[in-house]
């Protein structure tokens, strides 16, 4: 699908961290109802890339486009629902999943009051997710993958445009895995526009439509996902999983 028009559009983007090149001139393109897998190896500068898109890592270089306008002047942040390298939902204060998802609402609301249809977009984002039946609990008690589904519940709360993720299935069980492919799948057959960073393409992968591929802060594929190439088309790496302990061989991508 490459008839949309660009949701999201970098352009020779370039980023220093710490006094050293991460992002050596990016060029990418999302384009309306496309889902965009990053992938390539650890340290690679995949969630540089997407920091990067939200603001959150400063460029040194290139172009930034969000819905058509330059991302400087960018205002409408509602329509891009991001999802974080897992942390825990809460980052160490006590707050209910709730209050959690609630948060990714603000943007849609005037001065931060809640009016019916914000409550009722929290409740439909946890039962998105499968949480409604924790939604007064405190997210500290909850497993890895259930936090993850909250975070996820905290993006679409807003009914973001554009959902932005990063590894949104890392260290997450396989009960929560199906559940976020699921919620996914219904995203995309909705006409959200994805753009996700991966470290395999596991369950997610019959939703994928054009991967791009970083190596050294450069794009080195941008095309069909990897298995459609063949397993030997693209150059293998390491890529340790950072919730994991032992290297894990994975080819490109698995
Ligand atoms: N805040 C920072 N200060 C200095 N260097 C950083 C910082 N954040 C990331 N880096 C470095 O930038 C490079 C790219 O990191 P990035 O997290 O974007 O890679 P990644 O492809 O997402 O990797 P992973 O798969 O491990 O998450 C790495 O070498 C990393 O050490």
């Amino acid at each position: 699908m490459t008839t949309g028009e660009p949701v999201l559009a970098m352009r020779g983007v370039r980023a220093e961290l710490g006094g050293r090149p991460v992002l050596r001139g990016i060029d990418l393109t999302v384009r309306r109802g496309e889902v965009v897998a990053l992938l390539g190896a650890n340290g690679s500068g995949k969630s540089t890339a997407i920091r990067s898109v939200i603001g959150q890592v400063p460029v040194s270089a290139g172009e930034i486009e969000l819905f058509g306008a330059e991302r400087r002047a960018f205002r409408d942040w509602w329509r891009i629902g991001y999802v974080p390298q897992r942390t825990t939902a809460a980052g160490g204060v006590p707050a209910t999943v709730t209050e959690i998802v609630s948060s990714g609402r603000l943007s849609r609301t005037r001065f931060g009051l809640f009016r019916k249809a914000d409550h009722a977009a929290v409740r439909h984002a946890l039962e998105l997710v499968g949480m409604a039946d924790r939604a007064r609990d405190n997210v500290e008690a909850l497993s890895g993958g259930q936090h993850q589904r909250v975070l996820i519940a905290r993006a679409l709360v807003a009914e973001p445009e554009l959902l932005v993720m990063d590894e949104p299935m890392a260290g997450v069980d396989l009960a929560s895995q199906e559940i976020l492919a699921a919620t996914l799948r219904e995203q995309v057959a909705q006409g959200a526009t994805v753009l996700l960073v991966l470290h395999e393409l596991g369950p997610l992968e019959p939703l994928i439509d054009r991967a791009v591929v970083l190596r050294d802060g450069c794009v080195l594929h941008d095309g069909p996902p990897p298995r459609a190439v063949g397993q030997h088309a693209l150059p293998g790496h390491d890529h340790v999983h950072p919730h994991e302990h032992t290297p894990q061989r994975t080819g490109l991508l698995n």
